[in-house]
Order: structure tokens, then sequence, then C-alpha cells
């Protein structure tokens, strides 16, 4: 756990958009994407790369910055190779060929990719054996092509959410939820970080500076999980390293690795 980086809240911004850039070097998002795709205009796309790649340079602070580029955009690749961002996003991978072009381009610059499309959910451990880092569902092109209702409850999705989750974690690498559209709506952006966080999510991918408070809590350790987590620690530290009970619940081993987790979140 020394090296864990917390992934709680991750900012969507345009990257056409100076003062968003700006006012994102204040906010508490643990993670910054300067996006490159579907939020830029297609006139507002090259400057939009150039602007990147200064505020990459200028950097965030303490906040990781990410730059999704466009699907395919031999541009876009090759300034984000050399810029500073801390990792490139990928959008609408369909495999893990797609996967390996990309690798191939960017060096070892470490790739986050949008989960989005129907043929990646079917290709989800292909694709996750590749070495990239991340997998940040996509859930709005995810709805356009499975017909998903615009608007609709989540549930259709919880499926999809366990997936991608099992796969990224069945090779170490960070799980994101997709973005919750409806930004003045508090009470479900926190319903969707609470199921995400319960889930094992290690965040959320979020479009608007006002959701970040409600998500950092979220997936923040609250004060009974981490006074839980000490106890096991202490009960593991005290005993023969075999069963034993806290709070009278059994726990064992593993029990030791999530409270070990939680106290490295809380730290
Ligand atoms: C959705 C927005 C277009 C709304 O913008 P706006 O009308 O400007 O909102 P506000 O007036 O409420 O903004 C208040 C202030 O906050 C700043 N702001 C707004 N959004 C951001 C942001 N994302 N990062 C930083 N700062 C932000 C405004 O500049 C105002 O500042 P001030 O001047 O001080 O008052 C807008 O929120 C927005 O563009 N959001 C991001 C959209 C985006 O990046 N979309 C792409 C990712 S979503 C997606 O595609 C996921 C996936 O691929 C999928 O398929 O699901
Ligand atoms: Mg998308």
């Amino acid at each position: 756990m020394s090296d864990f980086r917390p992934r709680r809240s991750v900012l969507f911004l345009p990257a056409s958009n100076a003062r968003a850039m700006e006012k994102a070097r204040g906010l508490a998002a643990d993670v910054v994407i300067l996006d490159l795709e579907d939020a830029v205009a297609p006139d507002a796309k090259a400057a939009a790369r150039d602007a990147a790649v200064a505020a990459a340079r200028e950097g965030f602070g303490a906040r990781e910055c990410v730059i999704r580029i466009n699907a395919d955009d031999g541009d876009d690749v090759a300034a984000v190779a050399s810029s500073e961002a801390d990792a490139v996003l990928v959008p609408k991978v369909r495999s893990a060929s797609d996967v390996a072009r990309y690798r191939a381009a960017l060096g070892d610059k470490p790739l986050w990719l949008m989960i989005e499309t129907c043929e990646a959910l079917g290709r989800l451990q292909d694709i996750a054996d590749t070495g990239a880092h991340g997998f940040v569902l996509g859930v709005n092109d995810l709805a356009l092509e499975l017909g998903a209702r615009p608007g609709a409850e989540r549930a259709w999705l919880a499926p999809v959410q366990a997936m991608v989750l099992a796969a990224a974690r069945s090779r170490g690498m960070i799980a994101l939820d997709g973005v919750c559209n409806d930004f003045n709506d508090d009470d479900r952006l926190r319903a969707e970080c609470d199921a995400a966080a319960a889930m094992g999510y290690d965040g959320k991918s979020l479009i608007h500076p006002r959701q970040i408070d409600i998500c950092n809590a979220a997936f923040s350790p609250g004060a009974d999980e981490i006074a839980w987590a000490a106890k096991v620690r202490d009960a593991f530290a005290s005993g023969d390293g075999g069963v034993t009970q806290v709070e009278g619940k059994m726990v064992e081993a593993l029990h030791l690795t999530q409270a070990e987790r939680i106290l490295g979140m809380a730290r």
C-alpha cells in the first residue's frame, strides 16, 4: 500500500476550456482528465490538443493529469506520447489488438482505457491482459451501443460494472465508474457513488466541480471502517495468524489484507 494513490474523483474537462483547466488546479479532484474527444467541437480539436499538452506541462499540483485522445488520431497520439501527462486515456477500445497499436505508438506511457463498446465487453479479459493500467466505464457510449433508453435507471449497468471490475482486478488495474450526466442531482450522484464504492471501484469519473465532494466522501473509508480495520490489524498482530474474531465476527488472513487496504487509503 505504500505506493497507493487515490483515484476517488476523476474530473473530465474539455481541453478547449481554458477557464475549466485553470479552475481544476484549485479543485479537490484526485485526477483531472483533459478531454480532446467528445467534449471538444471538431473545429477546436487542434487548439485543444496544444492546450492540453501545455496544461500537462504546467501540471495540476498533486492531482494526476490524464489526457483523453480521439480514437485512432495520429496527431493526438504523437502529441501525448511526448507530453508530461501521467497517463493517456484511450476511448472506444474494441479489442486487445487496438490496445497493442496504441502501446506501440505510446511507449511506456500508462494507458487507461474507456470501456464503452459492446465488442470490448465481450473481450474484457483479453483487454485486461494487455498490461493497461486502468478501465474507465463509458456509460454514455455504452448506453448508445446497447440501445438503453436515455436517462434510464442504472439497473442495466450493474452486470457490466461487475464484469469490468472483475477483469480490471484480475490484473491489478484501476477501475473507475462512469459519469453521472445529471450534475445537479446530488442524491442521484451519491447513490451512484455509494453503489460503485460498495462494489469495489476505486472512484468515479465526473463532469462538474460540484460532484467532487460527494464523490470523495463516498470513496473514502468511513470512521467505522477505519476502526474495524485497526482492530483487525491489532488482532492479527497479537494472534497466531489463524482465524479469530473481531466485533463478534469471524476474521481470517484475507480480512487482514482488506484491513490493510482500508488503512492505506485512510493514510
Ligand atoms: C456540463 C458543462 C458543460 C457545464 O458547464 P457550465 O455551464 O459552465 O457549468 P457551470 O456554470 O455550472 O460551471 C460552474 C463553474 O465551474 C466550472 N466548470 C464547469 N465544469 C467544469 C469542469 N468539468 N472542470 C472544471 N471546471 C468546470 C465553470 O467554468 C464555472 O467556473 P466559474 O467561471 O468559476 O464560475 C461542464 O461542466 C463541462 O464541460 N463538463 C465536462 C464535460 C466533459 O468533459 N465531457 C466529456 C466526458 S463525459 C464522457 O464522454 C464519458 C464517456 O466517454 C461516456 O461515453 O460516458
Ligand atoms: Mg464515451
